[in-house]
Parts: C-alpha cells; structure tokens; sequence
C-alpha cells in the first residue's frame, strides 16, 4: 500500500533529508521505526509489514501506540474491501479503543485510484469509530510527497487532545 514509502517521506519532510529511493524499499518483514518531531510532539513512527502473515505481530503493538495511521492503495480497487475488513478488525481491539485515526488514500497519482472521498465511503468508519474518535482521511501520494506534510500535521494535533497520551 505505501506505508514505508509514507514513513520515507515523513522523515524527509520532517528530518530534512533526501527519502530512500523508492526501488530500495523492499516488502518489510521485520520493523522499521522513525523518530522526529512535529511542533514540539516527539513521534517515534512503527512501520510494520502488511502481507497478511505478517499481521499477527501487529498487535504486540496496540497498547503503546497513540495513534494510527493506516495506509491504503487506492488504487488496488479489487483489495479496497480486504482492507477495509483488515481496518475495521483492528479498530475493533480494545487497546485500540478511542485511538486517533489518521486514513491514507494513498497512491493518489496512480490511473484509477479512489478519491478520499470514495475511500471514506467505501470504509464505512462511523460502524466502527467511536462518536468522538478523532479520525481524518487524506488523499496522498507517497512517492511524490503529496499531502503528506499536512496529514502527519493533523495527526499531531489530534494527538495533543488525546486522552491515550496522559
Ligand atoms: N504510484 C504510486 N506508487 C506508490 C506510492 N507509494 C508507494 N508506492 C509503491 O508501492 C509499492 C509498495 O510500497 P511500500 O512502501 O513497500 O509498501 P508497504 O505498505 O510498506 O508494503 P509492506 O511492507 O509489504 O507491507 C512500491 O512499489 C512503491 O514504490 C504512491 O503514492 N504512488
Ligand atoms: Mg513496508
């Protein structure tokens, strides 16, 4: 979907220093983590495997996250379903209870990709978020940079008002 891309970028945005050339990332298998700062919110970023036997582990880190980011490529509009079943799963954890939700509709420059619009609608957040839940959904493209700055952006701010951070 583009979450080592995204993490790529964010350090270069935020860190000021050139991103990974795309080629050299590979499908990640182990964990790859970022730390930066953001308006004075120290992020230490995640980056776990999405192949779906890689998804067990995921969970060893629900308790200590304080918010999530989830990465979709929307333009993969055969899996969009799986992913929204993968999302709702997740959500539906109770370490995850309340958590942030930052949604990347991501791969935005690819032909065909959904809209966040479309994304939102296809994910149906409001069956699986709490009423107040902090959630956003961006269109980026990750390759490019595209709306990427801006989310992690939002993200920060919904995480100062964050009751999981005390
Ligand atoms: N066109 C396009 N391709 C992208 C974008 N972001 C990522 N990609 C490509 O999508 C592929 C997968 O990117 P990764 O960042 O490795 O995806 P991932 O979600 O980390 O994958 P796993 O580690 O296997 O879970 C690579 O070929 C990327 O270059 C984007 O915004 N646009
Ligand atoms: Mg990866």
């Amino acid at each position: 979907a583009g979450k080592t891309t995204v993490l790529e970028q964010i350090k270069a945005t935020f860190l000021g220093r050139e991103p990974m050339p795309p080629a050299k990332i590979a499908p990640t298998v182990g964990l790859n983590i970022g730390r930066l700062q953001v308006r004075r919110c120290k992020l230490i970023c995640w980056d776990l495997g999405g192949q779906a036997a890689l998804r067990a582990i995921w969970e060893k880190y629900y308790s200590e996250a304080h918010g999530l980011i989830y990465v979709v490529d929307a333009a993969d509009t055969e899996r969009i379903d799986e992913s929204r079943n993968v999302l709702h799963a997740l959500l539906g954890h109770p370490d995850l209870a309340g958590i942030p939700l930052l949604l990347l509709a991501n791969k935005q420059d690819a032909q065909g990709a959904l809209s966040p619009h479309e994304v939102e609608a296809r994910f149906g957040l409001q069956q699986v978020l709490e009423t107040s839940q902090p959630r956003q959904v961006f269109g980026t493209a990750a390759l490019t940079g595209e709306r990427i700055e801006e989310s992690i952006h939002w993200l920060v701010e919904a995480l100062r008002d964050s009751p999981r951070i005390g």
